[in-house]
């Protein structure tokens, strides 16, 4: 079963059409990872499923219940930690996660251990007597997910669970979320840190300006990138090795890849640079070159990222009519 299947989900709000038709599926026990600019939708892609934010058009669905119909029971199955701090400022943390359990119906008793359970997991429960409003900003992102996990879900939705911490409490969270998603918790998460979704995502959908552009694995949108392997030889070379040469087919593809001398070092062009390397080497030996040194660069996902919504900006945003 799906943990989240949405199917031309649309919002608009006034003039604005936030989402124009996003048709997503995240799979039980998956990790997610939705990226996308400012103002993408992503925040409004996730109220929805939440129930705070009532869709225009489109199906959701939490777990085969429909966000709207199946309110109750969809609801039950989330964990959100939101963006926003929306925490009660007058009760002791923990009396707030109590509440929080108590309301989506798990026994009061039962509540109390997984309150301590959760305080312990983010590592504040020695302030489950402070109220919200006295935490630190770390304490305060640690708090936000132990409320999220309070209620034992199924599906975890982080909205930037990590906005503005520091590396360590970003680390610690990052093990904290990772160890759920291990133990059988879907992940949703938004994030602006494109090596957080690296890192932790099986897949990452793209959202911009309301729509999905992308969906695939890390993986997949890093062997989009070109690769780049700088070759210095222990003399100057004025021309590519033939081998190499006949491997020129007018760009770096799939297939092949683009050699050219820069500054007397050869410089190669590739989709893979570990599947290019040896066959480089092997011909610059067969010239009777010696290397002296090889450096290698990959496009980062976030080169990926920025070319893919600025593509779909160019078609999306071209005037009627323009090719
Ligand atoms: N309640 C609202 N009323 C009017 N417009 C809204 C409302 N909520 C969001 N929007 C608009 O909808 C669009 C999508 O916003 P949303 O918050 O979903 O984006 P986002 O991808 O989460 O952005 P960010 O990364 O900045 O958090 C934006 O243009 C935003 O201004």
């Amino acid at each position: 079963m799906s943990a989240i299947e949405t199917e031309d989900l649309r919002k608009r709000y006034g003039d604005l059409q936030a989402l124009k038709g996003v048709s997503l599926e995240v799979d039980e026990g998956e990790f997610f990872g939705l990226l996308g600019p400012n103002g993408a939708g992503k925040t409004t892609f996730i109220n929805i499923l939440v129930g705070l934010v009532k869709k225009s058009g489109g199906e959701a669905r939490v777990f085969g219940y429909d966000v709207e119909d199946d309110y109750r029971e969809a609801r039950d199955a989330i964990g959100l930690a939101p963006q926003e701090f929306n925490v009660d400022r007058f009760f002791p943390i923990r009396e707030v996660l109590v509440h929080k359990a108590g309301y989506h119906g798990v026994p009061k008793d039962v509540a109390e251990e997984r309150a301590d359970e959760a305080l312990r997991t983010v590592g504040i429960y020695d302030k489950r007597d402070t109220r919200f409003h006295w935490l630190s900003g770390g304490m305060k992102r640690r708090f936000m997910l132990a409320r999220a996990m309070v209620t034992d879900p199924d599906l975890l939705i982080l909205d930037e669970p990590t906005a503005g911490v520091d590396v360590q409490l970003r680390h610690d969270l990052w093990e904290i979320i990772t160890r759920m998603n291990e133990e059988g918790t879907t992940v949703l998460l938004t994030t602006h840190y494109i090596e957080e979704a690296e890192r932790l995502c099986d897949r990452v959908g793209i959202l911009d300006e309301g729509e999905v552009v992308e969906v695939s694995s890390p993986d997949e949108l890093m062997s989009r990138g070109t690769d780049t392997v700088r070759v210095t030889l222990a003399g100057e070379i004025d021309a590519v090795p033939s081998a190499l040469n006949g491997k020129v087919n007018g760009g770096a593809d799939a297939d092949g890849y683009e050699a050219r001398v820069e500054d007397g070092e050869l410089v190669v062009e590739t989709r893979n640079a570990g599947a290019t390397l040896a066959e480089v080497m092997r011909a610059l030996d067969d010239a009777g070159h010696d290397v002296v040194d090889v450096e290698m660069s990959r496009t980062s996902l976030e080169e990926i990222f920025v070319e893919v919504t600025r593509d779909h900006g160019d078609v999306t945003r071209a005037p009627e009519g323009d090719a």
